[in-house]
């Protein structure tokens, strides 16, 4: 569990951090993106230091559900927050400026077709980055705790 007074670390990547930065400051996601896609903010914790991380990704939503898609661009291996949405599952998401707890499970199939669907809409360059690794893009779907 997430708790609020616990204070998250940025990101080590500067164009990460800078995202990450104007969500803090201005209270909400809006006006945040990237190729024109909107964003939302996860805080997960560390797998292996507990420590808490500001995870921005791209905003992929259906019926007050989200999918968060591990892509990192189409490199070879999973981004390492995926470690921690696998070793701590319920975390803050947030959208705009309402932040709701939300459950993540890793999906597959026809499930994770169907979203990664919706995640190809909501940004295209998902569809290149999964052309460019042998890796399947693995696929999360969030539900409200
Ligand atoms: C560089 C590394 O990043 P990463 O976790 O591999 O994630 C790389 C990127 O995916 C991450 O920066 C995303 O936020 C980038 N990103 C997206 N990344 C995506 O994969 N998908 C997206 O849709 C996406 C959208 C997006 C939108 C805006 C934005 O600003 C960034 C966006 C990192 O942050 N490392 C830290 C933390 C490492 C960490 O989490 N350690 C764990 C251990 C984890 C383990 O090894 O088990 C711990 O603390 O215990 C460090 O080295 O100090």
């Amino acid at each position: 569990m997430v708790m609020a007074s616990e204070s998250a670390e940025l990101s080590p990547t500067e164009w990460v951090q800078d995202q990450t930065k104007q969500i803090l400051e201005t209270g909400t996601t809006e006006g945040v993106e990237v190729l024109g896609s909107p964003v939302v903010l996860l805080t997960l914790r560390g797998a292996k230091t507990g420590k808490l991380r500001y995870t921005p990704v791209m905003r992929v939503e259906h019926n007050g559900n989200y999918a968060v898609v591990a892509s990192k661009g189409g490199a070879p291996e999973h981004p390492t927050w995926y470690y921690n949405i696998k070793a701590y599952p319920e975390f803050p998401l947030q959208d705009g400026t309402v932040t709701k707890d939300y459950v993540a499970r890793e999906v597959e199939g026809v499930e994770r077709a169907e979203w990664w669907e919706r995640a190809v809409a909501a940004y295209p360059p998902y569809a290149e980055y999964q052309e460019k690794t042998d890796r399947q893009i693995p696929v999360f779907v969030l539900e409200p705790k």
